[in-house]
């Protein structure tokens, strides 16, 4: 089964499966690479979800299926543009990949954990980042024979999530927008221009703390244990259910950012999960999509914005790259963050050109 689909891959991405090859040849010692075929892998197992009665959130279910129909997008748009506004998170379904392939990825990054610690050369103990396939990261990553046995059908995977979700989700917030141009936004997100989007294999819990995401969606594979809870316009934290063949997105900064806010990027947090699944492994599958680089995050041209009284979040034009690192800084650097905070004293920091953010508690 799984041979055939592999072949059906390669057949697809000619390029792609020379450049394993070759990296399978440099290696010397992965000469028999299908010892990790799924069938010698161990499986991911779905656990099983709680039977506690918490406050789960209430998200609308885009049906990406509907997209291509006749007057499908504008029904799509109509049915987001709350979600969007005052929630930042919704669920999609119908994203063009098969629960039999979405497992796959979640073996892969079951067996990935398991690893032994010097093959898995890990962000830190619990992430591992998979850049997008272009130029501008070829030959930059050192995979494990695991992952590499695997490389197409995970270029595949990002790839389709790209063209299949995060698009077609730009397409909508500029209907949302009124934008004049319905592709401007797909046109700052376009997968071969460099952009640090990552395909995310996590285990355990992430960011604890509140937080928002940095870019420009955030795209969680169902998750059965439960952990991850939103924080509502109402001060109130809900949490996220698993509901099944969904993904869960969430709009991160930038995007709110090129709205002056309008676009919500929601805070988010994961605790502990209920007593009933501290026996599981909380294995994640992610994707963060990212504007290019370049992109200049000034509030965009759109008639939304200045009848809602939106102005820009910075002083200055600020680019993506300048964002990522600054706020990246803060994230990575808890002292410096600490300090600032501190000398701030009213719970806020700021990250760039005048932009404050703020600091959640636990
Ligand atoms: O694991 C989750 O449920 C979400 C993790 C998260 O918020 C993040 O990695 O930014
Ligand atoms: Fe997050």
């Amino acid at each position: 089964m799984y041979q055939d689909e592999l072949l059906l891959i390669a057949t697809a991405t000619t390029t792609i499966t020379e450049k394993l090859a070759t990296a399978t040849l440099a290696d010397g010692s992965a000469s028999d690479l299908s010892k990790y075929d799924y069938k010698n892998l161990e499986p991911y197992v779905h656990p099983p979800e709680t039977k506690e009665k918490l406050n789960w959130a209430e998200l609308v279910t885009l049906d990406l299926e509907d997209y291509n129909r006749e007057g499908g997008k504008e029904r799509l748009a109509k049915q987001l543009e709350h979600a969007v506004h005052h929630v930042g998170f919704f669920y999609v379904k119908n994203y063009g990949l098969s629960q039999e392939e979405v497992d796959h990825q979640f073996t892969l990054a079951k067996n990935f954990f398991a690893l032994p610690t010097d093959e898995k050369a890990l962000d830190n103990a619990e992430i591992y980042n998979t850049p997008k396939f272009t130029e501008d990261f070829e030959g930059k990553y050192q995979q494990p024979d695991l992952l590499k046995a695997h490389l197409p059908e995970i270029e595949h995977f990002s790839k389709t999530l790209h063209s299949n979700v995060v698009l077609p989700l730009l397409s909508l917030f500029a209907i949302i927008l009124q934008l004049s141009d319905e592709d401007y936004l797909v046109k700052q997100l376009t997968y071969e221009q460099k952009s640090e989007d990552y395909f995310r294999y996590m285990l355990g819990g992430g960011l604890g703390n509140g937080h928002t995401d940095l870019g420009t969606v955030t795209f969680l594979f169902r998750q059965p244990i439960a952990g991850l809870q939103i924080l509502g316009d109402d001060g109130n934290w809900t949490w996220i259910s698993a509901q099944p063949g969904t993904i869960t997105v969430n709009l991160a900064d930038t995007i709110s950012h090129l709205t002056g806010g309008w676009l919500k990027s929601s805070v988010h947090r994961v605790v502990t999960p209920p007593k009933d699944q501290w026996g599981y492994d909380r294995t994640g599958l992610l994707y963060f999509a990212r504007p290019h680089n370049e992109t200049v995050l000034n509030p965009l041209d759109s008639p939304v914005l200045p009848a809602a009284g939106v102005t820009s979040r910075f002083e200055k034009p600020v680019t993506v790259e300048q964002w990522v690192k600054a706020k990246r800084m803060i994230q990575l650097n808890p002292d410096i963050a600490a300090k600032r905070w501190a000398e701030a004293g009213d719970g806020t920091v700021e990250v760039l050109a005048g932009f404050r953010g703020r600091k959640y508690k636990e």
